[in-house]
């Protein structure tokens, strides 16, 4: 089994700390090679340039891959499935023009020109509304097309805002919310590995807004602990040796925390520990 994963730029490191973190610990050589093997002897990284990934998924070169969804959009690949959202490289691909100027509306650029990273998505984009424009592909600084009269408007990922506003350029429409993904290609789908990846990385995400709670309660109390603990699948008790007390452990989504912990210890609990989970498979 082979993911291709992005080898360099923002989505790389972030890629690997997932995999080490799934279990799937890329093990470390030279920065630049091609290949690399995990911990997993039966599964191997390729790296390649985030654009190029769903390309090499639908080829063949790889049989799963992580990277944007915008670049698997642009590829137009038809035989590569999604199976998961990674939950980071969040952006949206927008429409923009200079904010000083006449275009507020996508049908405003009839017979325009308008400059991206993106000439696919952006061609889809125009030809759904039925609007006919002139694209241009451009390989960087799309944002200075409109002000060297290269393009009227640009299609372009933005996420915080400010190469936008730092270019006097507002946004006139949205055209693709993305964020990473894993994906595999239809014809290994089925294959049991392709299960076990999508489970591992699965069970990180799973754990990421999780937390572990322990804690130490009178078998008395334990009823009431139980109500402020209803868990996946309730908690699991277990007899304190020589003591008329039974230790409790439960997960705990990650925003309740704070108030169970209140409401434990109002109920009698003791030596209450939280800690993170790594990996959570239900
Ligand atoms: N500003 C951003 N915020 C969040 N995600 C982004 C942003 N820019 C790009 N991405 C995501 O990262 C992917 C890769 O971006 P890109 O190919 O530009 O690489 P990079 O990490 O910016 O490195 P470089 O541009 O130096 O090659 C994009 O397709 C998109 O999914
Ligand atoms: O809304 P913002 O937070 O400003 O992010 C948007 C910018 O981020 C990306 O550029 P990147 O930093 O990857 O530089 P690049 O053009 O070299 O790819 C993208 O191409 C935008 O220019
Ligand atoms: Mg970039």
């Amino acid at each position: 089994m082979k993911i291709a994963v992005p080898n360099k730029g923002r989505l790389h490191e972030p890629t690997l700390e997932l995999l080490d973190r799934a279990g799937l610990a890329v093990e470390s050589g030279a920065d630049r090679q091609l290949y690399a093997n995990t911990v997993d002897p039966d599964v191997t990284v390729l790296f390649a340039r985030a654009a190029d990934i769903p390309e090499y998924v639908a080829d063949g070169a790889a049989d799963m891959g992580i990277t944007g969804y915008d670049q698997h959009r642009e590829s137009r690949v038809e035989n590569v499935d999604d199976l998961l959202d990674l939950g980071f490289g969040s952006c949206r691909l927008v429409l923009a023009a200079p904010e000083d100027g006449d275009i507020t509306d996508p049908g405003d650029l009839a017979g325009a020109t308008v400059a991206t990273e993106f000439p696919n998505v952006t061609a889809d984009y125009f030809a759904a509304k039925g609007i006919d424009v002139e694209v241009v592909e451009v390989t960087g600084a799309t944002e200075l097309t409109p002000h060297v009269e290269m393009a009227d408007a640009i299609v372009d990922i933005t996420s915080t805002g400010t190469t936008l506003r730092v270019n006097r350029l507002a946004v006139v429409d949205d055209v693709l919310d993305s964020s990473v993904r894993l994906f595999a290609r239809n014809d290994v789908a089925d294959d049991p590995k392709v299960g076990q990846v999508e489970t591992a990385l699965g069970s990180v995400l799973a754990a990421n807004d999780k937390r572990y709670v322990m804690l130490n309660v009178p078998e008395s109390e334990l009823d009431a602990v139980e109500d402020v603990l209803p868990g996946m699948g309730g908690p699991t008790v277990m007899d304190v040796e020589g003591e008329d007390a039974v230790a409790v452990h439960a997960v705990v989504d990650e925003r309740d925390v704070f108030a169970t912990v209140s409401e434990l210890k109002a109920v009698g609990a003791s030596d209450i520990l939280v800690t993170e989970i790594e990996r959570l498979v239900e």
